[in-house]
């Protein structure tokens, strides 16, 4: 696809992803996979004041356009991608229950089968690092190696899929995933959850069922 048609897509992303209440501010970045590389958000800018000129490419070496700076979280972006070679977008916000749940530093566990949309019985938590930093992008390789979204702990969401649209399809359901959980765990703790049996059965009816959007 042309770059110019895949920096819009970003950009839709990204106001989307406000529009989902799943961000605020200069919170949270967006990359497609591109040429080796990808194509990223810059750092710091408000999405709404976002064009297809300010969204910067980076290489495979790490390397990126002069006169732009690329999100500070682009090893975390590049990490995915190395993790998971069939995923061609990546997501990166802050939505509110994600990050409470982060700042349990607890995985989200199988309180409902929609879980598996993550690949797996828990949507994981990270590690704590430092925002920008290698041994963040380091522990993120390590957790989505096994998964399509992972928490950032006292930080937010990572979710990535083979294109945009799912993606943030994916960081929606988890948002309203961490929601369930917070809501359930003011009642009963442990949540009570579905055996890991169950779990294997979802993910393998997963494989035939999912959003289905034209790209
Ligand atoms: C401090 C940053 O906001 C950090 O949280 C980063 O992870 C983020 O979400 C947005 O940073 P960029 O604007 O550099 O993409
Ligand atoms: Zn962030």
């Amino acid at each position: 696809m042309e770059r110019d048609v895949l920096a819009r897509e970003i950009i839709d992303t990204c106001l989307e992803m406000t529009r989902l209440g799943l961000n605020q501010g200069t919170a949270g970045n967006i990359s497609v996979r591109y040429q080796g590389g990808m194509l990223i958000t810059p750092t710091g800018t408000p999405y709404e004041h976002l064009t297809e000129a300010n969204i910067v490419f980076v290489d495979a070496d790490g390397q990126f356009e002069e006169g732009k700076i690329p999100s500070s979280e682009w090893r975390f972006h590049q990490a995915v991608y190395q993790a998971r070679p069939e995923a061609n977008a990546v997501v990166h916000n802050h939505a509110v229950h994600c990050t409470a749940v982060s700042i349990l530093n607890r995985p989200i566990p199988a309180i409902h089968y929609m879980i598996a949309v993550g690949g797996g019985n828990s949507i994981p938590c990270a590690p704590y690092a430092t925002f920008g930093s290698k041994k963040l992008s380091e522990h993120v390789f390590e957790v989505m190696k096994d998964r399509k979204a992972t928490l950032l702990q006292h930080h937010g969401l990572i979710a990535c899929e083979e294109n945009l649209q799912k993606a943030l399809w994916l960081a929606h359901e988890v948002e309203v995933l961490a929601r369930l959980y917070l809501t359930t765990l003011a009642i009963v703790d442990p949540v009570p959850v579905l055996p890991d049996e169950e779990i294997a059965i979802v993910l393998e009816k997963f494989k035939s069922y999912g959003l289905r959007i034209e790209d």
